[in-house]
């Protein structure tokens, strides 16, 4: 008989050192005729400093999760922590608290980040005017930040006077006006043509490598989240698969692995092409093979 490894020891609770926690998130939407469960135990964690794209096919919930993140939108069940908030029982206050400075959001309507009369500088300074920061501090504030984003031309102008790539590059900045701890981006490049979506997608990386933001961002296209170091797969609810990558090599190409996430109760979704080739479906064996585990198909010999 195969003796089983040692037990591992008694571990730290799950997602213990994350900046952002998602374990088993549920969110139902409910109205009159139909209940739609967006998240259906739903499992994250991102490391301070990280940047992750999340990607799925539209209606996997990557919004609903983003909103939850966003503390606009409070799950059904589940836990969800980011920075040390339970984002589960937050009040009233404490919720304008969390969006105000714990979390900073882009949209990816343009219009709905920015002002239509005010200029630039005047949109990234308001979070901080809220938040009752010094003028002096505010000021200096709003020129490193469009500068690092590479829209120092556009302090003075209104949405009207800049292409889409300024406005969503100003957007990012107004949502790093007051310091947050977590950056999200929901299809921030949606309505930009590939090039300046691209452009935008650089700025996201710049403030993740130079200003260490932690950032989150949701992406259709393949093309960019295979420039971010963790792109995780999100489908029916749930996170299914992640791809992590390397550092550039010289020549720019990196190494890609892909894994796929195993839920705390041990539940895998196997790739459907995996399943198809030998076509598994509703029982498997598993077995334990030293250091690997093995699933056949239960209608193989001894069946
Ligand atoms: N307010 C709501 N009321 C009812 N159902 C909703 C609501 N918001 C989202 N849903 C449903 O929840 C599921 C997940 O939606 P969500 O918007 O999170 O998906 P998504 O992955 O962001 O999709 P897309 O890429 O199209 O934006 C979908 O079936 C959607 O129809």
């Amino acid at each position: 008989m195969l003796g089983l490894p040692d037990p591992p020891p008694a571990r730290p609770e799950f997602g213990h050192d994350a900046l952002v926690v998602c374990d088993n998130l549920v969110r139902i939407y409910q109205s009159a005729h139909v209940e739609v469960q967006a998240l259906q135990g739903l499992d994250l964690l991102v490391h301070a400093g990280e940047m992750v794209a999340l990607v799925g096919a539209s209606g996997s919930g990557k919004s609903t999760l983003l909103n939850v993140l966003a503390g606009v939108d409070a799950p059904t069940a589940g836990r969800a922590r980011v920075a040390g908030h339970d984002l589960v029982s937050l009040s009233r206050a404490e919720q304008v608290h969390y969006r105000r400075h714990v979390v900073g959001f882009v949209r990816q309507q343009t219009a709905r980040n920015l002002v239509p009369y005010l200029t630039a500088r005047q949109t990234v300074d308001l979070p901080m005017t809220i938040a009752g920061r010094p003028r002096a501090e505010r000021r200096s504030r709003v020129d490193e930040l469009l500068e690092v984003l590479g829209v120092g031309h556009c302090a003075e102008r209104r949405p009207d006077e800049m292409s889409g790539g300024e406005q969503q590059r100003v957007s990012i900045a107004v949502a790093l006006a007051n310091g947050p701890d977590l950056l999200l981006a929901d299809e921030p490049t949606g309505e930009l043509d590939s090039e300046t979506g691209a452009e935008v997608f650089a700025a996201l990386r710049t403030v993740n490598a130079e200003l260490g933001a932690t950032v989150v961002v949701v992406t259709h296209d393949a093309g960019v989240s295979g420039q971010v170091a963790r792109t995780v797969a999100i489908r029916d609810g749930r996170t299914s698969s992640e791809v992590v990558r390397g550092q550039a090599d010289e020549d720019g190409t990196r190494t890609a692995e892909e894994f796929a996430v195993m839920d705390r109760a041990g539940r895998v979704q196997l790739p459907r092409e995996y399943r198809e080739a030998l076509d598994l479906t509703r029982r498997v064996r598993v077995a334990l093979a030293g250091d690997h585990v093995e699933i056949r198909s239960d209608r193989e010999a001894g069946g």
